[in-house]
């Protein structure tokens, strides 16, 4: 059974349609990336699935008992509060000693244990987020945007550690990013977002759909480098995956789903 199944999903805010009829599931230990443009509902959808907005229509079926933590794209702390980072980690709820140190060496971050949260840099708050979250034992680890503002060696760092979590906890992990060359080596799959699922599949799936190549073009630091390196045979890229749309190799064939709303 899956984690979550999101069922023909639509969300309106302030009288604006932000998501329609979204369906897609999340299974036990993979990762998923959601790609799209600024204001395509990504955000929006994490909420939903968190359960911090409701649907207007269709279902968020989550499997029972469901643990997620969930990794705010940013997170505003008083600088003048003087709080370190161990007692921050017991806030709302107070955790052992013993847990907070598992936490923080899972993510690289054991030396910061008596640091203040204000002093940290930009990596080394977003991994005391990531300790955070794991804190729940989460079945589900949820991250927005979580390497914004990381530079490429902060970032690859941060997604190591994710990697691991991953292994360690048996988690599976939905991301949202704009680092698309991080993304396609590192998810398993990729759903890309525009009010409703343009495209969704195995990086590669996504990466070759007219509808992606509409929102990102084609400079996606390889990645279609990639694809065309790897899969320069004909096949059907919609097999195994969902594709809402033609993929056959023949431009003029391919159906486009893809409008913007
Ligand atoms: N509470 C709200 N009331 C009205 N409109 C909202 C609300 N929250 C979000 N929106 C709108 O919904 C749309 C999707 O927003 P969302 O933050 O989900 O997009 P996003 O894909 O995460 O964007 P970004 O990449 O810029 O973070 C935007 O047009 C936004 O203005």
């Amino acid at each position: 059974m899956s984690l979550v199944a999101l069922n023909h999903v639509g969300v309106t805010l302030g009288g604006r349609s932000v998501l329609t009829d979204v369906s897609f599931e999340i299974n036990t230990g993979e990762i998923v990336t959601i790609v799209g443009p600024n204001g395509s509902g990504k955000s929006t959808m994490l909420r939903v699935i968190i359960g911090a907005v409701p649907p207007n229509s269709g279902s968020v079926t989550r499997k029972a008992g469901l643990k997620i933590g969930y990794v705010p794209q940013k997170l505003h702390i008083d600088p003048t509060l003087p709080m370190t980072v161990r007692r921050f980690l017991s806030l709302p709820r107070r955790v052992s000693d013993n847990a907070a140190d598992m936490a923080l060496t899972e993510t690289g971050a054991g030396h910061l244990h008596d640091r203040q949260m204000a002093d940290l840099s930009g990596g080394q708050f977003q991994r005391v987020l990531l300790a955070r979250a794991l804190l729940a034992k989460p079945d589900l680890l949820i991250l927005d945007e979580a390497t914004q503002g990381l530079d490429q060696p902060g970032s690859a760092d941060f997604y190591d550690h994710i990697d691991r979590v991953r292994r360690d906890f048996g988690c599976a992990v939905l991301m949202v990013s704009h680092e698309l060359h991080v993304v396609m080596a590192a998810s398993d799959r990729v759903i890309c977002l525009n009010g409703h699922v343009c495209c969704q599949g195995e990086p590669e799936h996504v990466a070759s759909a007219p509808e992606y190549r509409a929102l990102f073009g084609t400079g996606t630091h390889g990645a279609l480098a990639l694809y065309r390196h790897e899969h320069s045979h004909t096949h059907d890229a919609c097999d195994d995956e969902v594709c809402d749309h033609d993929h056959t190799h023949a431009p003029a064939h391919h159906t486009h789903h893809g409008d913007r709303p």
